[in-house]
């Protein structure tokens, strides 16, 4: 073996955003390494949504360097952070309620492949097309709800179909902020398995306060407290760190 390690395929240093007196993240280094689940924790206020957005171009970074797989993305508008294979997932508001699963699918694989008019009746029409939204339907876990009207999914579900739609865009590295939010527990394990399944043919980096969800899931933890990172390591390493357990997990939740 040659003994070098992989490149990350995203290498955050310095990332830094102030929202007038506050610092929501406050020099980030984060390496995130190809086929990783990299759970991202920290409590609430820490700056865990505001590092997403940053990544994903919502947010334009005060200082610091975002690199996909190498290449400098920091300044760059969102659209072309997804055409370099950037994605996350979205709320579902988007999608046509009375339409199902693999249609609504479908047609998130069509905008990906650059039609800027989607066209249902061409997305039901293509057998290509739509053996591809199959194959992203059945990596969420919802093969057996592919012909289900969207509007009749149960939230669960919803969540798992927002997962499709951010799998339809093809993405290297998949932002995930908290899928399992609002979630029950039946509903949060099919996550987990979901997620478990999807591990190794996609990158992700997986924003979550479900700590069973996260020790469960990730390769390796990071930690954010006050927008900077304290801790990264395995699930062994983070839960015995003594700074994570002092600034975050905190008595009575560790
Ligand atoms: N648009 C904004 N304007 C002003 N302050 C903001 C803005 N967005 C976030 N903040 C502040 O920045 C800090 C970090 O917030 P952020 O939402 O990134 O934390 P978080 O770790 O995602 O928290 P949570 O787990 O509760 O979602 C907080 O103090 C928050 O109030």
């Amino acid at each position: 073996m040659s003994g070098i390690s992989p490149e990350p395929l995203l290498s955050v240093r310095g990332l830094a955003k102030r929202f007038g007196g506050l610092i929501a993240t406050d020099g980030v280094d984060l390496d995130v390494m190809p086929g990783e689940l990299h759970a991202l924790i920290g409590p609430n206020g820490a700056g865990k949504t505001t590092l997403i957005a940053q990544l994903f171009g919502e947010l334009r970074q005060d200082a610091g360097a975002i690199r996909l797989d190498g290449e400098e993305v920091g300044h760059l508008a969102t659209p072309d952070r997804v055409h370099r294979g950037l994605g996350r997932t979205f709320q579902i508001t988007q999608l046509l309620p009375d339409f199902t699963v693999l249609d609504n699918v479908a047609l998130a694989v069509q905008a990906r492949d650059g039609h800027s008019f989607r066209f249902l009746a061409d997305a039901r029409r293509d057998e290509g097309l739509r053996g591809r939204a199959r194959r992203h339907v059945t990596a969420s876990g919802l093969a057996n709800r592919a012909e289900t009207r969207v509007a009749d999914l149960s939230h669960g579900e919803q969540k798992q179909l927002e997962l499709a739609v951010a799998l339809a865009c093809e993405p290297r590295l998949l932002l995930l902020d908290e899928p399992m939010a609002g979630l029950g527990h039946v509903e949060s394990g099919q996550m987990v398995e979901t997620l478990r399944a999807l591990k190794g043919r996609t990158t992700m980096l997986l924003v979550e306060h479900d700590m069973d969800a996260v020790f469960a899931l990730a390769d390796r933890v990071s930690v954010l407290v006050y927008g900077r990172i304290i801790a990264t390591g395995t699930v062994e390493e983070i839960r015995d760190n003594p700074d994570v357990r002092t600034a975050y997990l905190g008595e009575g939740d560790a």
